[in-house]
């Protein structure tokens, strides 16, 4: 098994958990809310997690949606994944939305409402150049290779 690697993590509510894997080999650590919500149909708020961390440079964590509440409730992330950079000391917050078309969301504080994936990410240099090398899919998109038999 790799070493973990270690994230420095601001408890800035004692009560509240660091983010925790529920199984060995997952890859998101789950976030929890760190105040009660209502969500009423179609609406989003952004909710604090009462953790703040420093990340190493060379990595970015980003913040997933659970599956189970999105299947279940419509519970989804607005900007999913967000984007926690390396240098952000502030608090963790998920941009909640329910996408449900009739039912409110009741969450309370504690409860794990999004994963934090943590990654390693490339910086890159942008380099303006006139004519770009040719690839087998050239500018093709947007549907371009098909959709649904129906
Ligand atoms: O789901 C998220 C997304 C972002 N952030 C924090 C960490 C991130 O480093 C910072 C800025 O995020 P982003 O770059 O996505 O937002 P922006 O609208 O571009 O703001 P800025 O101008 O501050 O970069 O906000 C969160 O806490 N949760
Ligand atoms: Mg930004």
């Amino acid at each position: 098994m790799p070493e973990d690697l270690v994230i420095a993590v601001q408890q800035l509510d004692p009560d509240l958990p660091l983010p925790a894997y529920a199984h060995p080999g997952d890859a998101g650590a789950d976030l929890v809310a760190g105040v009660d919500v209502a969500l009423a149909p179609g609406e989003r708020a952004l909710i604090p997690t009462g953790i703040a961390i420093a990340l190493p440079e060379g990595y970015v964590a980003l913040v997933h949606p659970r599956s189970g509440l999105a299947a279940r409730h419509g519970l989804s992330i607005v900007n999913t994944p967000g984007t926690v950079d390396a240098g952000y000391r502030g608090e963790i917050k998920v941009l909640l939305i329910n996408h449900d078309p009739v039912e409110a969301i009741t969450l309370r504080r504690g409860d794990r409402i999004a994963q934090l994936v943590v990654q390693r990410v490339e910086r890159a240099r942008f380099e303006p150049v006139t004519a770009l090398p040719e690839s087998v899919r050239g500018s093709g998109g947007y549907g371009s290779t098909g959709g649904f038999q129906s």
